[in-house]
């Protein structure tokens, strides 16, 4: 039965990497993907990896039905034997119907990456439909870590290290603190004190940054 995956993790964790993967190993076999994303680091047009590796993709745009862009690709005599969508964080909810709609109607899989929650931990609106109507929700593997060693689960902005909860929803950018406003993995515990790798450094006597059994000591 063909399916709606949403592979889902933190900010790098291996979703762009899973994905060229994906198309890796599928094209290597004789099939024909068809690649979708939007606002990948890298620039229009292309699916990117931390990894160094690189393809190109269709940019989706606003309002862009991507359910008649790939029947459109069909009907011209194009193959489209699995969909990936990439930062599919960004798509509008209607067009994760439309991907689903590729599932059911046209039997074709569907491969979905990409973050869950925002750096205030909403919901993105493209990943709350994912997760309403996918067939599975895989979680990576590979853990992405805070800077206390436990698993990244939510996504922190930062402007100069120091973590921030006002501003838009969407700001493409990094996990790179030499950039004005990049982005930090951290835990639930250190995302909900604000404590990033750079404040934890700078505020050796915050209680927010001792060991939890320090704080039970005191
Ligand atoms: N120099 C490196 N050596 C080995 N692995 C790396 C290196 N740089 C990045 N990675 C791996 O790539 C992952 C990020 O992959 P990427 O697909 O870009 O993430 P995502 O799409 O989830 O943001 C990191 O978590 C790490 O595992
Ligand atoms: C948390 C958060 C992230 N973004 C942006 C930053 C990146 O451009 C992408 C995530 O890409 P990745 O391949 O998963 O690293 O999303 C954003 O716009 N808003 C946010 O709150």
């Amino acid at each position: 039965m063909p399916e709606l995956v949403f592979f889902s993790g933190t900010m790098d964790c291996g979703k762009s990497t899973l994905a060229l993967q994906i198309e890796h190993n599928r094209s290597a076999r004789g099939l024909q993907g068809m690649i979708f994303t939007r606002d990948d680091r890298a620039g229009e047009g292309k699916l990117s990896s931390r990894l160094g590796l690189v393809t190109d993709a269709v940019e989706v745009e606003d309002d862009q039905d991507v359910y008649a862009y790939v029947v459109d690709h069909l009907s011209k005599g194009g193959r489209a034997d699995y969909v990936i969508a990439d930062e599919a964080q960004f798509l509008a909810p209607e067009q994760i119907d439309q991907l689903a709609r590729v599932v059911d109607d046209l039997g074709i899989d569907v491969f979905a990456f990409g973050i869950t929650t925002d750096f205030r931990s909403k919901l993105f609106p493209g990943s709350q439909r994912l997760v309403e109507l996918a067939d599975r929700v895989e979680v990576l593997q590979v853990e992405a870590l805070c800077w206390c060693g436990a698993r990244a689960t939510h996504n922190a902005r930062t402007i100069g290290g120091r973590m921030v909860v006002e501003g838009a929803q969407v700001v493409v950018g990094d996990v790179d603190q030499s950039e004005d406003i990049g982005y930090e993995v951290l835990c639930r515990r250190h995302h909900s004190r604000r404590t990033t790798a750079a404040s934890a450094r700078a505020g050796v006597l915050s209680p927010d940054v001792l060991p939890v059994d320090a704080v039970s000591r005191t």
